[in-house]
């Protein structure tokens, strides 16, 4: 008899019982999960800092996979499955934006209880985030060289994401399939041709602005973190060594996908 009292059901078995191996904890590794938390202080509200950046650092890795796969997808032709993917990535997106609303609940004050040890640790350093952007097309060599910290293995994942082709790459790869040109001379006109025949070419343009929604998701999510910055540590230098809100203010106009947005002065 199942827990709801007289549902019907097999006599014998519950289902997911059958081999009896599996338990909710035991299959998310929530031993392992939840051990990783170890704060540097008696701060009350480190916990917070920890948990809220293991969470996005999940987040990144799920939006990598997607991501990839996305990409295999444009490449592979089959739009409808990079779109699906799309719409995962832009849900994904928008919680990591809300998300700030969280730590934000931290004073300033309660920060500093504990931001001192941090030092030189800083956002600076994640090897996924950078990862994101080198797939997304922004791919700046001279951030290398400040993961002197990273270990061999995750500098060799971004040196593959330095070489490997990027969403825009599987983009014109998609548009050359439909025989559209994709010179640097001719992308534009193709923009163009993809924007005005919506009728033989909806599929492309609902597709670029998957690729500009990706895009704008990310110079918002930007924006709210150097709010957050400023709301935290005022004009003072970060941890990881720059200016802090100077630099992440320059940063926020960054765009991955530069044509699609330069399409709009010519539509
Ligand atoms: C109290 C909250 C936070 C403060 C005060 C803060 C501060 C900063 C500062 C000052 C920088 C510039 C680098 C430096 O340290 O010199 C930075 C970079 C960065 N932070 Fe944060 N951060 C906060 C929360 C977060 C969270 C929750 C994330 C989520 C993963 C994050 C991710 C990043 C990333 C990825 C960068 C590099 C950005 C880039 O180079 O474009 N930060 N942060
Ligand atoms: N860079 C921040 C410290 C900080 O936020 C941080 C420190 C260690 C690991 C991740 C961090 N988050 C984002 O930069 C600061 O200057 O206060």
């Amino acid at each position: 008899m199942g827990i709801d009292g007289d549902a019907p059901g097999p006599p014998d078995r519950q289902f997911g019982e059958e081999g009896g191996r599996l338990s909710y904890g035991g299959y998310l590794c929530l031993p392992a999960l939840l051990a990783q938390q170890q704060p540097q202080s008696q701060a009350p509200d480190e916990l917070l800092f920890i948990t809220i950046h293991q969470v996005y650092e999940l987040w990144f890795k799920l939006l990598l996979h997607e991501l990839e796969s996305a990409r295999f997808a444009m490449f592979g032709g089959e739009l409808w499955q990079a779109r699906h993917l799309f719409q995962r990535v832009q849900a994904v997106e928008r919680v990591l934006i809300e998300q700030v609303d969280v730590l934000e609940t931290m004073t300033p004050q309660d920060f500093l209880a504990f931001r001192a040890k941090l030092a030189p640790a800083s956002g600076f350093q994640s090897v996924q985030f950078r990862e994101l952007e080198f797939l997304s097309g922004l791919k700046d060599e001279r951030y290398l060289t400040s993961f002197r910290h990273a270990s061999e293995a995750e500098l060799a994942r971004l040196r593959r994401r330095l070489d490997e082709p990027t969403l825009w790459d599987a983009y014109l790869a998609a548009l050359a399939q439909r025989g559209l040109p994709v010179s640097d001379d001719e992308i534009m006109a193709s923009l163009l041709t993809v924007a005005r025949d919506r009728r033989s070419h909806d599929d492309l343009w609902q597709l670029a602005e998957d690729l500009l929604n990706h895009d704008e998701t990310t110079a918002l999510w930007r924006m709210r973190h150097v709010q957050m910055v400023e709301r935290q540590i005022g004009d003072k230098s970060g941890t990881g060594g720059s200016t802090g809100a100077p630099y992440l203010r320059g940063r926020t106009r960054l765009h991955y996908f530069p044509l699609l947005w330069e399409l709009r002065a010519w539509l």
